[in-house]
């Protein structure tokens, strides 16, 4: 700045006239109306100046201020410095004042700006010229410029925004604390749609799907959090927009705190990985049940059975509605929250009366089809473990020791080995019946597992029961132990070096055991 400012306006600053802009013309009639109401003098481009012509309000086309025809199939309209120059002068400035006087440029306090739909017209499968044509130029121009130049100027970018012109219009204008936070959500608005735009150049445009050459992401702050992790970390939530549990609808409870959504996260996981009606429990990210049913209630009180005393406390997904009859046994526990796409009629009323849970409404459970997790410097991401190889199913794999299992074992082995997956490494899970019933969780090494596991299960539901592994077994030592204590039949990866000796230890016992080829780590 050649300038320093001077003394500044008095606040609120009053709106005499505005640059309007805009695609999307929702409720464009009634602004222009109130602006022309309040004494403010409109300048508009194209179609827009059509539409408030339209509606009786005298407008100024945008080539009257430029004295320049909106050229090139729209690609230049207000890209010209008697609009940039009106937009970007610091009326604190009296030099910036006088420069306008001499140039004959007068200046806006308004810009209402919106974007052409880049994202839509991708999403709508248009041709890449399309895509590349709905690349708005001029628009985030302005908004930029009118966001930097907040201390003169208000930009408003979407039509939402418009009750608060009217307010500003009856307030006498806004104030520089209103103008700040216009400021704010423009530049995140062209932020977002610059993300949007870089991230398809580098990815569909240029055929490079997979790994693009550049990521972004455009987040919003949904919540500040009460804490994070602890009560000594502070903490709030980001939305991107995509719906998932970040944008879960809450109908009942306290609000989410940072490792309800964790756990909530883990629970969905959990849950959708199965077909049938399912649930899963879930206590710091791991398992304590999950199960599945004919009903959702069946498959709840399944899940619950496998660990009460873990349960107690927990979060709970359903891949179904829940029922009135789930919810009077969720009722009868205490649990942090519940998340399912749905409750049918009475359900909500019946959990309500806990008063601590929270009732989490989540449509659709399915879950991006990349993970992201951060790392110091940089963000790992990879494509989601949907259990869905050749290996993933009975199928697939390969029968290494003992009888081939039957229908109801294969069943279970089947669900074990999609359940074992939402149990963090080294995991192993032992079922019976659709339903888990001993978990060993998160051992650094796969003995202990084996071990937690059917200590979990107790001596009665250990015997007969099957077993996953979700990675293979590097010694004898951890099947032995399963096969000790009744396992009849082991489903795992394979491909250790000493897969004879496991294989041995299975054979010996006349322990069915089938290989998958494919492993599911959950770190
Ligand atoms: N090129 C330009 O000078 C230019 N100036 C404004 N726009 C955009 O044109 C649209 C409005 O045009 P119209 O009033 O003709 O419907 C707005 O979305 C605005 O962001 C432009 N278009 C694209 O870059």
């Amino acid at each position: 700045m050649s300038t320093s400012p001077s003394s500044p306006r008095p606040l609120p600053r009053p709106l005499r006239r505005a640059l309007v802009s805009v695609y999307d013309k929702t409720g464009l009639e009634d602004l222009a109306r109130d602006l022309h109401g309040a004494g403010v003098a409109i300048v508009s481009t194209g179609s827009t100046a059509k539409v408030i012509e339209s509606a009786g309000v005298p407008v100024t086309p945008v080539e009257d201020v430029t004295g320049f025809p909106e050229c090139l199939d729209g690609r230049v309209k207000t890209l010209h410095p008697r609009v940039h120059a009106g937009i970007l002068a610091d009326s604190r400035l009296d030099d910036h004042v006088r420069q306008l006087e001499e140039l004959e440029v007068e200046p806006f306090d308004l810009v209402v700006v919106n974007l052409y739909p880049f994202s839509a017209t991708v999403t709508s499968g248009a041709t890449d010229d399309e895509c590349v044509e709905q690349i708005d130029i001029g628009g985030p121009s302005m908004v930029r410029a009118a966001a930097k130049n907040h201390p003169s100027v208000a930009v408003v970018v979407s039509p939402q925004a418009y009750d608060d012109v009217r307010a500003a219009l009856a307030g006498g204008g806004f104030t520089l604390e209103q103008r700040k936070a216009l400021a704010a959500s423009a530049f995140a608005h062209t932020a977002a749609y610059d993300v949007a735009v870089a991230r398809w150049f580098a990815g569909e445009y240029t055929g490079e799907q997979e790994w693009p050459r550049f990521d972004g992401s455009a987040l919003e702050r949904s919540s500040v959090l009460r804490y994070g992790e602890n009560p000594h970390q502070s903490a709030a939530l980001y939305v991107d927009g995509t719906g998932g549990l970040a944008g879960a609808e809450q109908l009942h409870g306290k609000e989410m705190s940072y490792n309800n959504y964790v756990d909530t996260d883990a629970a969905i996981r959990a849950a959708h990985d199965h077909d049938a009606p399912s649930v899963a429990i879930i206590k710091h990210a791991n398992p304590c049940g999950i199960a599945v049913g004919d009903s959702i209630a069946e498959a709840h009180a399944r899940a619950h059975a496998c660990d009460p005393v873990s349960a107690f406390g927990g979060v709970i997904a359903a891949n179904r509605p829940v029922s009135r009859t789930m919810a009077e046994q969720v009722a009868d526990v205490f649990t942090e929250v519940i998340v399912a796409p749905d409750y049918e009629s009475g359900a909500v009323e019946v959990l309500q009366a806990k008063k601590n849970i929270r009732i989490l409404r989540c449509p659709d459970l399915a879950q991006a089809p990349l993970e992201r997790r951060a790392v110091s410097g940089g963000l790992l991401v990879q494509r989601r473990d949907l259990v869905d190889a050749p290996g993933d199913a009975p199928q697939g794999w390969t029968l290494v020791s003992g009888e081939p299992a039957d229908g109801d074992t294969l069943a279970d082995l089947a669900f074990a080995w999609r359940a074992v997956r939402a149990v963090k490494s080294n995991a192993i899970l032992l079922a019976s019946a659709g339903a888990s019933v001993g978990i060993g969780m998160g051992q650094v090494n796969r003995v202990d597992s084996c071990r937690l596991a059917v200590e979990r299960a107790g001596t009665e539901r250990a015997r007969g029961a099957v077993a996953a592994s979700d990675a293979f077994f590097p010694f004898a030592d951890g099947p032995q132990i399963l096969i000790d204590a009744g396992v009849r039949a082991i489903v795992q990866p394979g491909g250790s070096m000493r897969d004879e000796e496991t294989i041995a230890a299975a054979e010996a016992a006349g322990v069915t055991m089938y290989t998958t080829g494919t492993r599911h780590f959950a770190h």
